[in-house]
């Protein structure tokens, strides 16, 4: 291998008219190239030239990115301690099928393993070629370990929301606020005309229906079993507002809480002045003090160093590696923990004379340096996955998927 490349090399820059002593040459830079021969030949290798004032560097970088590092998967699955795993990126580049392939992979690893969707644009049943929709625990058939599906459903929450707050006015959207697992709030803020309020879905609906599947998997018997949750999350500006809810409603309950200590000492007040009874305002003060109690658990979950993890998924263009350095940026900023990158649908090294898979495949090593001199992205482990020539669906394909991108 090394003696063949040194002679396509050295006969390459002949065919290009390499000067025999470069210091005295002045030729511009990009004449000087590899011909396509060579190109095929060792499609995983490129040269980079460099001119300082006496002579040309020459140097064959290997373009496989030199950070390319394995999963660690054995960490991810040791401990049946439960933990969750977050994955989230821009539209598109392959979160749905990562999160599903890893959710096979840690079932089949021997974790009783749940897989959410909060993607307002589900695509859990298409990965899995099996429907899972209705908002409730399903089943995936063909894997041998108990591995569930739970796909929100948005959609219908938002209409039923408009219809019920439509209908009863304040009554409904009790209802369907519990349904959410947010009835005390709207019990205790129904004085304070939220009925009203919330008579548009406020934006970030989507996100408070996943916050409260959360705080159902935190407090019910029902979801106790699950070893490993895996969340598909909608793409990136979806995900900010998702963790940013927590606090934003603790804020929003702190203060509601402060406004109802103040009414309640004014009317006692009054009702001391004339004579009447104080009324029980103690016992609902007491409930939203539970649910804010609840936000902040749920808050510190995705803080959790020890059982959180957020796992961003991109593709190989500068374009999606950007916007990943932003949300890398903003989960920091959250204290969000992420330690592993995903880039997806990486061309594997070309072994014909395709000139266009050769220069996607350039253009992607190019990707991968902004990577590795992206002060946010750097740090991360860095993961590959190749774009594969099958369709990734069905519980075969995503093991298959699985096996190469979590090892
Ligand atoms: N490594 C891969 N090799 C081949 N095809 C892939 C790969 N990863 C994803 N795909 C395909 O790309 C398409 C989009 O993938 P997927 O649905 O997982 O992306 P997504 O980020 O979840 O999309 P959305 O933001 O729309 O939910 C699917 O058809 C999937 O089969």
């Amino acid at each position: 291998m090394a003696s063949a490349f040194i002679r396509s090399f050295a006969s390459s820059m002949s065919l290009v008219g390499f000067p025999h002593h470069p210091s005295n040459c002045a030729i511009p830079l990009p004449l000087i190239r590899l011909n396509p021969t060579f190109n095929s030949k060792f499609p995983h290798l490129h040269l980079h030239v460099r001119r300082n004032p006496h002579r040309f560097l020459f140097q064959v970088r290997s373009v496989v990115s030199p950070a390319e590092a394995s999963a660690g998967f054995e960490e991810m699955t040791s401990g049946t301690k439960r933990k969750y795993y977050m994955l989230g990126g821009k539209g598109g580049v392959g979160k749905t099928s990562c999160a599903a392939s890893l959710a096979v992979k840690f079932a089949n690893s021997g974790h009783p393993t749940l897989v959410v969707s909060t993607d307002p644009a589900h695509s859990l049943s298409d990965s899995f070629a099996q429907d899972l929709t209705g908002g409730t625990l399903v089943p995936v058939e063909g894997l041998e370990s108990p591995l569930f599906a739970l796909e929100i459903n948005p959609d219908k929450a938002r209409e039923d929301f408009r219809d019920m707050s439509q209908r009863n006015g304040g009554t409904g959207v009790k209802d369907f606020m519990d349904g959410m697992g947010l009835g005390m709030l709207s019990e205790q803020l129904g004085e304070l005309k939220l009925g009203e309020l919330l008579d548009t879905p406020p934006p970030g609906l989507d996100e408070a229906l996943a916050i409260s599947k959360v705080i159902q998997f935190l407090e019910s018997q029902e979801y106790s079993m699950f070893t490993r949750i895996v969340f598909d999350t909608a793409p990136t500006g979806h995900t900010l507002r998702l963790l940013s809810l927590p606090d934003f409603l603790d804020a929003s309950i702190g203060k509601i809480l402060k406004l109802r200590q103040k009414i309640t000492s004014a009317t006692s007040a009054l009702k001391s002045v004339f004579g009447q009874e104080k009324p029980p305002q103690q016992d609902a003060a007491g409930k939203l003090e539970k649910l804010r109690e609840r936000m902040v658990q749920v808050r510190e979950l995705f803080r959790d160093t020890d059982s959180t993890e957020f796992v961003i998924v991109t593709i190989p263009t500068v374009m999606a590696i950007n916007e990943s350095a932003r949300l890398s940026a903003s989960l920091k900023k959250e204290n969000v923990p992420v330690k592993r990158l995903i880039v997806n649908q990486i061309l594997p090294p070309s072994t014909s004379d395709c000139k266009f898979c050769a220069m996607k495949r350039k253009d992607q090593m190019r990707a991968l340096e902004v990577i590795q001199s992206d002060p946010e992205l750097a740090p991360l482990t860095l993961i590959q996955a190749p774009l594969v020539d099958v369709e990734i669906r069905g519980v075969p394909a995503l093991k298959f998927l699985g096996d190469i991108v979590w090892k």
